[in-house]
């Protein structure tokens, strides 16, 4: 991935977002719009992302029966994002759907959105997901498995924790992504976060690309934090 620093725009509306990238100037970052913030301004806070220039990953993670999520998902080809995101607890046949609809939403002359798949919510600990989800393996064997079924349908990579990106290069290969969130650096709080990690270990486990929020967002020096983050991303070894 070219940048791999994914900041979080976590706001409720384009005011806030504008006003937190004043402070980054003219820097082309790379990103993320969820669901809060696309819930209250729709399509055209990704069109006027991309005109300032910046990356984004459309995070709307998808799931629902393969008709609705290719459907979907060929909607959100047009809007020029470069990454979208479903949850592979859909199963194969729902994201072999979402990678059908993008390719045909995808304007001629222009890439398709790379896609990659939610495997367990950095939020999920072990235990709530064996005891909730009534997933009784480890939760690498869950993370993995999933990362498996991910590859098998077509998809470009996974978010995953930094706890499994290793294997999942291991087991997957280089080319197959593993977007990382729940970082932190050591004095952070974790805040909703089970499975966290500093930048540099994500970088050390392999993670491709790693995902920062609040920590950024809700400080108050965020360009000075944005920096923290990606010196101890850049600084660390693969
Ligand atoms: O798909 C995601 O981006 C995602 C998956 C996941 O397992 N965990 C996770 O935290 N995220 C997102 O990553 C961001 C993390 O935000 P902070 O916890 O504020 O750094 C949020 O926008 C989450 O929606």
């Amino acid at each position: 991935m070219d940048k791999s620093l994914i900041l979080a725009l976590d706001f409720t509306d384009k005011k806030e977002v504008f006003q937190f990238l004043n402070r980054f100037e003219d820097e082309k970052l790379f990103v993320k719009v969820g669901m809060e913030l696309f819930y209250q301004e729709g399509p055209s806070i990704i069109y006027d992302l991309k005109e300032k220039g910046h990356d984004i990953f459309l995070d709307l993670k998808l799931h629902d029966i393969p008709n609705t999520v290719k459907g979907a998902m060929k909607g959100l080809a047009r809007l020029g994002c470069d990454l979208v995101n479903v949850h592979a607890a859909g199963g194969k046949e729902m994201m072999e759907a979402a990678l059908e609809g993008l390719e045909a939403g995808t304007p001629a002359g222009k890439n398709r959105p790379s896609c990659i798949a939610v495997t367990q919510l950095t939020s999920t600990s072990e235990e709530q997901m064996q005891e909730e989800q009534l997933i009784r393996v480890p939760m690498e064997e869950s993370v993995l498995h999933y990362a498996a079924l991910t590859k098998k349908a077509g998809l470009d990579g996974v978010v995953c924790s930094t706890f499994e990106a290793k294997s999942i290069r291991q087991l997957l290969g280089y080319s197959f992504l593993s977007v990382v969130p729940g970082i932190r650096l050591q004095l952070d709080d974790i805040q909703d976060q089970k499975r966290v990690a500093t930048p540099a270990y994500a970088k050390s486990e392999g993670a491709s690309a790693i995902v920062v929020g609040r920590p950024i967002t809700k400080s108050s020096n965020p360009l000075e934090k944005y920096i923290e983050f990606k010196q101890s991303w850049e600084g660390a070894h693969q």
